[in-house]
C-alpha cells in the first residue's frame, strides 16, 4: 500500500498508509477500536475501493491495469483475478446454513476454482481434518459450536488456495472457552504454510507468539511496525505503550 486514504461518510478513517508485506510473513495488526485495522483487509480483499494512493497485490495494481502500455482502470475480470490470490475470515463466520459442513468447503472449489466434485471432497476432507473437524462432515452449522463453525469457515477460505489469508477478528464473536480451539487452528496454519497472513487481533499473547511482525495503528495511521519483541517489551512509540497499558 502506497499514500492510501480511505474516508466514508466525510470520516477519514485511513491516512496515507505505507504497508509493505514480503510473501509467507506473518503480521499481526493491533490498534485501538476503529483505528481502521478491518478497513485495510477489506481494501486488500477488494471489498473496499481506496480514495487516493496504490494498492498492490502481487506485483500487480488493484484498482489499473495496464492495457496497450497504458494504466487504466480495472476491469471486472482484473479485480477477479486478484480477489483469487487473497482469502479472508472474518469474526461472523457467514456459513451457509443449508449446506453441510463438506459442502460449505466444497461449493467454491467446485464453482470457482472448478475441480470435479470427487477432488474437491478429497481436499476438503484433508483441510476439514486440519482444523480437526473431520467427525463432523456431514453435520450443518447448526449442530455446531461458535468455535467450531469459524474452523470451518477457515477451512472454507483456504479450500480456494490463497496466497495471502486475511483473518478478521475471527474469535471475537466466540465464547472464551472456544477461542483457544481457534487460535490454535491458526498457530498451526500460520508455523506450517508458506500463505502471507495478515491477522487482526485482539489477542496479544497470541499476536507476539505467531508474528513475524507486529504493526500498532491508531486514528487511521501506522504508528508503530516492529518485531513482536520489541513492541510487546520496549515499545518505541509513546501511543503503543500507552495502548498496551491500557489492554494487558
Ligand atoms: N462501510 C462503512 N461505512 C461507514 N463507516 C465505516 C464503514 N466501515 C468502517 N467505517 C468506520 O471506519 C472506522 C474504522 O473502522 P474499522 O472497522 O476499519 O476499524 P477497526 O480498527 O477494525 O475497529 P474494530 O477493532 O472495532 O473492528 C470506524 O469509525 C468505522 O465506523
Amino acid at each position: 500500500m502506497r499514500e492510501v486514504w480511505k474516508s466514508f461518510d466525510g470520516l477519514t478513517v485511513l491516512k496515507g498508509i505505507d504497508l509493505d508485506i514480503p510473501p509467507s510473513q506473518k503480521i499481526a495488526l493491533i490498534g485501538p477500536s476503529g483505528s481502521g485495522k478491518s478497513t485495510i483487509l477489506r481494501i486488500l480483499m477488494t471489498l473496499e475501493g481506496i480514495d487516493s494512493g496504490r494498492v498492490e497485490i502481487d506485483g500487480e495494481s488493484i484498482w489499473t491495469m495496464q492495457r496497450d502500455s497504458r494504466e487504466v482502470p480495472a476491469d471486472r475480470h482484473h479485480i477477479r483475478k486478484i480477489r483469487g490470490k487473497v482469502g479472508m475470515v472474518f469474526q461472523h463466520f457467514n456459513l451457509f446454513p443449508h449446506m453441510s459442513v463438506l459442502r460449505n468447503v466444497t461449493e467454491a472449489m467446485v464453482h470457482v476454482l472448478h475441480l470435479p466434485q470427487e477432488e474437491a471432497e478429497k481436499g476438503a476432507v484433508d483441510l476439514l481434518k486440519l482444523v480437526g473437524l473431520e467427525d463432523k462432515i456431514e453435520n450443518y452449522p447448526a449442530q455446531l459450536s461458535g468455535g467450531q463453525k469459524q474452523r470451518v469457515a477457515i477451512a472454507r477460505a483456504l479450500a480456494l488456495r490463497p496466497q495471502i489469508m486475511l483473518f478478521d477478528e475471527v474469535t471475537s464473536a466466540l465464547d472464551p472457552e472456544l477461542v483457544g480451539e481457534v487460535l490454535s487452528v491458526l498457530r498451526q496454519i500460520a508455523i506450517e504454510s508458506e500463505m502471507t497472513m495478515l491477522i487482526v487481533t485482539h489477542e496479544m499473547s497470541f499476536a507476539q507468539e505467531i508474528a513475524d511482525r507486529v504493526i500498532f495503528m491508531a486514528e487511521g495511521k501506522i504508528i508503530e511496525d516492529n518485531t513482536p519483541e520489541i513492541i510487546f517489551s520496549r515499545p518505541t512509540q509513546k501511543r503503543t505503550q500507552e495502548f498496551l497499558r491500557t489492554i494487558l
